[in-house]
């Protein structure tokens, strides 16, 4: 070899004219210094990163050990005793709200107390990544302005590290975002000042925030309250281990696949993941937020229901839909929330993919027996194809096969609990589906399969276009089924199993079946502790099954797990958060606010139920042609007077005249069908007409009811869908479905 390129290199150096040389020797000494200069660049920017991670850390640490060290000082001036802790902390929020508006406590000692209390708790679990060192000023400025107080006046609250608080690097446990602080506040944060809260401490969360571990190389492991040995839940675990430490009172994560109710189930409190688009999401750094086919969305997490309620009164408010106009501007609708009438609810507690463990099915039966002496009727449901579901919504949020978490993470330290998902991304394809199906026969596990060729994400913006029709496919059989069963809400399991050591979950993903479902379908979820692992759960495992490895892997990370909480998901329709959970008493569960749509299609059925024209296409195949609809309106002999007149009303007139009785809906259908056709005629505007338009107005006419749109004839664009009509969009190929 040697020899052959030394011989080479003799007949170039013979060869070539000197020119030559000199171009080829530049062109490669410049790709060489561009390689070298990018390998430096690249070590650099890891040196760099280090350097600033240590540095956050060491920022992180001492601003824990000032606070500790302010609040010692303050002891000693005897402004706050370990009584007044106590009992400050183990205050109900609706007693601390009383007696913060009553003035019997002020905010300062409030904000002392639970800062004492999260100190404490985060020795523990290593929860809090920062503190805010502004709830001081904030608090002092509370007890001053005691005359004007908010509902939430004094009340400290604590805030996942995601959240954007100027000056503050909000990180979502990446380096690429260290000292780029934010300057904007976070919407819901300024909401929720404004209501009088204090925000006082920032909470911990996994690195990227796409798994539901708890650890990142800035802030390191949170550990769960209940044993810091095991996972607290992610990606909002700083928070729930705090909450359910008792550390805060009210907190705030957010959920794309379960991040705020899997660290609720986890650590024993509750959390509320709204439909996306009710609170707004302005502020938060979700990495990876160009993806827009299932959204994260914020919400509240808390010790007790009664305090998610008392939040979302705060946070859906003219305040929050003016500083975010793209969120619906729909308060907090408290006579549904009051509402007391019986509900149809849906339960499972196996979904067809991972069964859950003993503890998480008892859980569901459990309240499934306290709803039905309550008079509530409890109907089982088995959810629409899980694996089509997971495969839909891993290729949603992994759509660039993983591209921009293995770019952020280039230069950075790749934290343990994800490492091996990013190794895997970056294997070459062939390799990485050899390793899928390696996997699936050591595993056994048909989800391996599903889970990781979605992993591999969309290969063109087709693909991707294709797959935002398939969500919108599945989450209409979805609905389709819920309807079928005429549910009012849905019972299931918090997630398929409890706290799980620390390091499992790269081997236990299979378990976000269970919550990710609720943000593909964009249904609202809160999930509540109702009860702790008995040892007669741990027995039961002898009935759970060992035939795949996942299986196995949870029957053996669960085995120690008695006194552990486990909580359940109350799932609702779209926009139907009000919903009151109980901890005591778990009555009430999800209050509908409104008979919900039947599918986003829904104007055209609403419009359709109160009208009577209806025109789309079907490219004359109609039963009914153009041509009879006239005959059949000629025979009417309707005066040429009356058309002109009905014509000439303006929207208001026309709708007055119905509402009053002069004119039915027949009569009006009538006219507009002339005028129609008349129009068609030299236009072709018309593609098809809807069939039982007269029926449905003379229907209209005998009943007594009338809504808003009485009467008014109304036409469709023909791309709306109507059961038995082709909906074209002009193209042939979706001409038989109807
Ligand atoms: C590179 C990241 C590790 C990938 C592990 C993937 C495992 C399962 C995929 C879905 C897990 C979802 C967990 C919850 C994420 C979440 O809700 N984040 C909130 C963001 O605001």
């Amino acid at each position: 070899m040697d020899r052959m390129i030394r011989t080479l290199w003799k007949q170039w150096d013979s060869d070539s004219p000197k020119e030559k040389k000199i171009v080829i020797g530049v062109i490669a000494g410049s790709y060489l210094s561009y390689r070298a200069g990018k390998l430096l660049h690249h070590y650099y920017k890891k040196y760099e990163n280090n350097q600033k991670i240590r540095r956050k850390q060491e920022e992180c640490r001492e601003s824990k050990e000032k606070l500790e060290e302010f609040l010692m000082e303050k002891k000693s001036l005897r402004t706050i005793s370990r009584e007044a802790v106590q009992r400050i902390v183990s205050l109900p929020f609706n007693d601390l709200q009383t007696e913060l508006q009553s003035g019997k406590i002020t905010a300062v000692e409030v904000l002392h107390a639970y800062q004492i209390k999260a100190l404490e708790v985060d020795k523990l679990t290593n929860c809090i990544t920062e503190v805010i060192w502004e709830a001081e000023e904030i608090a002092l400025s509370r007890d001053l302005n005691a005359n004007k107080k908010g509902p939430l006046h004094g009340i400290p609250i604590s805030l996942k590290e995601s959240y954007m608080i100027p000056g503050y690097d909000c990180t979502a446990g990446l380096a690429f975002y260290l000292d780029k602080p934010a300057e904007q506040e976070n919407v819901l944060v300024q909401v929720l000042k404004q209501a009088g809260a204090v925000p006082f401490v920032r909470t911990n969360i996994p690195q990227g925030m796409m798994t539901y571990e708890c650890s990142n190389p800035i802030h390191g492991i949170t550990g769960n309250p209940h044993d810091p040995n095991r996972i607290p839940g992610g990606s909002s675990g700083g928070e729930a281990a705090l909450i359910a430490g008792g550390g805060s009172i009210l907190g705030f994560g957010s959920d794309i696949g379960g991040s705020l109710r899997i660290p609720a189930h986890m650590c024993g409190c509750c959390s509320l993941k709204p439909t996306v688009g009710r609170l707004s999401d302005k502020g938060q750094n979700d990495f990876g937020t160009g993806q827009t086919l299932v959204n994260a969305t914020p919400g509240p997490m808390a010790a007790e229901v009664d305090t998610l309620v008392s939040c979302m009164k705060c946070l859906l408010v003219p305040k929050m839909f003016h500083l975010d106009p793209a969120v619906s501007p729909v308060l907090f609708r408290n006579e549904i929330y009051e509402e007391k009438r019986k509900l149809n609810i849906g339960f499972y507690v196996d979904d067809g993919s991972l069964k859950s463990n003993p503890a998480c099915q008892r859980a569901v039966l459990e309240v499934k027996a306290m709803l039905e002496s309550q008079g509530h009727t409890l109907i089982p449901f088995e959810p629409v194809d899980i694996s089509k579901m997971t495969e839909l919504f891993i290729k949603a949020t992994f759509a660039d096969g993983g591209y921009s978490f293995v770019d952020i993470l280039s230069t950075d330290q790749v934290d343990p609990t994800i490492s091996n998902t990013i190794m895997a991304f970056k294997m070459p394809k062939w390799l990485y589906k050899m390793v899928v199906m390696v996997g699936r026969l050591l595993t056994k596990d048909h989800m391996m399969t599903v889970f990781g060729n979605s992993f591999l994400g969309v290969k063109s913006i087709t693909e991707y276009w294709d797959l935002a029709l398939e969500i919108e496919e599945y989450k209409t059989e979805f609905l389709k089924k819920w309807r079928d069963n005429k549910l009012d809400a849905m019972i299931c399991p918090g997630f398929a199993y409890t706290a799980i050591p620390h390091g499992t979950v790269q081997y236990l993903t299979s378990g976000v079946t269970y919550t990710i479902l609720y943000n593909l379908l964009n249904y609202p979820a809160g999930t509540l502790k109702v009860t702790n692992v008995k040892q007669q759960d741990i027995d039961n495992f002898k009935d759970y099954p060992s035939n795949t490895y996942t299986e196995k892997l949870v029957k053996e990370n669960c085995k120690d797990s008695v006194g552990l909480p486990v909580g359940v998901q109350f799932v609702g329709l779209p926009y139907q958060e009000e919903l009151k959970l109980t901890l005591q008493v778990m009555d009430r569960l999800i209050r509908p606010f409104w008979k919900p749509d039947e599918d986003r299609n829904r104007s055209a059925k609403i419009l359709c139920g109160v009208v009577a024209a209806v025109y789309i296409s079907n490219q004359g195949k109609t039963k009914l042609s153009k041509a009879q609809l006239e005959e059949h309106l000629k025979g009417k002999e309707i005066s040429t007077n009356t058309i002109k007149r009905i014509l000439s009303l303006s929207f208001k007139e026309l709708q007055a005249e119905l509402q009053s009785g002069k004119l039915s809906a027949v009569d009006v259908l009538n006219v507009y069908q002339i005028k129609a056709l008349e129009v068609d005629k030299r236009t072709n505007c018309i593609t098809e007409l809807v069939q039982d338009s007269e029926e449905r107005a003379k229907q209209l006419d005998s009943d007594r009811k009338k809504g808003p749109l009485y009467g008014i004839p109304v036409s469709i664009k023909e791309t709306y869908t109507m059961p038995g009509y082709p909906c074209t969009g002009g193209m042939m190929f979706h001409f038989d479905e109807k």
